[in-house]
């Protein structure tokens, strides 16, 4: 079956892309046809950026340079890398990073302009936070650190989507500009990824906690896996939690404002993912030792309740009364946490 050389890269490009996300792939696919292709090699971008920034094998001389220039490396027709970890599970994604780079030139202007911006200021954010994680014996110390962090490698992905998605003419123009609510969608995903991989992070010795918050319960972030701990280990945790959930509302409201079908799936499905998993999180100890997933069958129920605002609404509900109801009066967040439940209810 002879294909036609340009159409190889792009088939490459979405086989990369069913690599990296079982799940996300098929929403991408199902992206509208002038943004579909823009979509995935962003998410491609990243990807390979991510594994850079990921990679610990890397040393901080070479890795910050590497970071801070690829908006550039991505015009670079045969660039390639093979100099990551032999167990860095996007690995191959770099070897042939010249075939995404091939399809990124394709794209229109106007789609490369969005993801060469984004790709320089997460670069830089991420070097800026390689370089003195490196040499401080702590990344992040405050809330504002925190949400600093997850602006570069989250927030910067909401601010770009939402650029293309108005570009596009899908969207209106007015979705690249409320740059702080297209924040909130990649903060409310990236916070609640971060205390759901707390013990595979402290593994690979990377704390993304701020110590603001674990500096409360205990002397060290790992102290709160060991024996003796449980509670206040499950208090910082509803710390950790509360301070996800802030981010609802804002998320709500993004959605709400989207026009586009597929786009609105599309942004959907990873922010019900999310709450859903937050929610399992709460007072869930088990996300000391293990890495706590939604079971796939409840994934699916909530990919198929993801068509309109409402059907997203009655989800962040039913999984605030859940939380309420796991809510404990000891837990010094008791107020804090019912509130922002209630505020939930209220955007409801
Ligand atoms: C760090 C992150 C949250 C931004 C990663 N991120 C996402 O998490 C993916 C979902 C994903 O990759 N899920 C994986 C599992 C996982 O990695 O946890 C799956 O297999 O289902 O979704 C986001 C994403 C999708 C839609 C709208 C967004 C708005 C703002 C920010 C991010 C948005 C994403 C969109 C793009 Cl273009 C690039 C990356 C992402």
């Amino acid at each position: 079956n002879f294909i036609p050389p340009e159409q190889k890269a792009k088939i490459r490009c979405y086989e990369f892309l069913s690599q990296t996300s079982r799940s996300f792939d098929a929403v991408i696919r199902e992206l509208d046809d002038d943004i579909r292709d823009a979509v995935c090699i962003f998410y491609l971008v990243l990807r390979g950026l991510d594994t850079i920034e990921d990679d610990m094998s890397i040393p901080i001389m070479k890795k910050e340079p590497l970071l801070r220039n690829f908006h550039e490396i991505i015009y670079k027709k045969g660039w390639t890398f093979n100099e990551s970890g032999p167990d860095e599970k996007d690995r191959q994604l770099l070897v042939e990073f010249s075939i995404i780079i091939e399809e990124f030139l394709n794209l229109e202007k106007k789609f490369q302009n969005v993801i060469v911006e984004i790709t320089n200021k997460m670069g830089n954010g991420m070097a800026d936070y390689a370089k003195n994680a490196s040499h401080q014996e702590y990344g992040i110390l405050t809330n504002e650190d925190y949400d600093l962090y997850c602006h570069y490698v989250a927030g910067l992905v909401g601010n770009g989507l939402s650029c293309i998605f108005s570009a596009s003419g899908l969207e209106k123009s007015e979705l690249a500009k409320i740059t702080e609510i297209s924040n909130s969608m990649g903060l409310f995903l990236q916070k609640t990824n971060i205390i759901r991989d707390y013990s595979e992070d402290l593994s690979d010795n990377r704390r993304f906690w701020p110590k603001e918050i674990w500096s409360e319960y205990v002397d060290d972030l790992a102290d709160l896996k060991k024996p003796g701990y449980e509670i206040k280990a499950i208090n910082c945790l509803s710390t950790m939690v509360l301070n996800a959930l802030q981010h609802i509302p804002d998320c709500l409201t993004y959605l709400n404002k989207l026009q586009n079908e597929s786009i609105f799936r599309f942004c959907a499905i990873p922010q019900v993912m999310a709450i859903a998993t937050l929610t399992l999180l709460f007072k869930n100890h088990n996300v000391y030792n293990s890495i706590v997933k939604i079971r796939k069958g409840e994934t699916i129920k909530l990919i198929l309740k993801c068509t309109n605002i409402y059907e997203i609404a009655n989800v962040f509900r039913y999984y605030t009364r859940v939380i309420i109801k796991k809510n404990d009066p000891k837990d010094p967040n008791f107020m804090k946490i019912s509130m922002a439940c209630g505020k939930v209810e209220q955007w409801c």
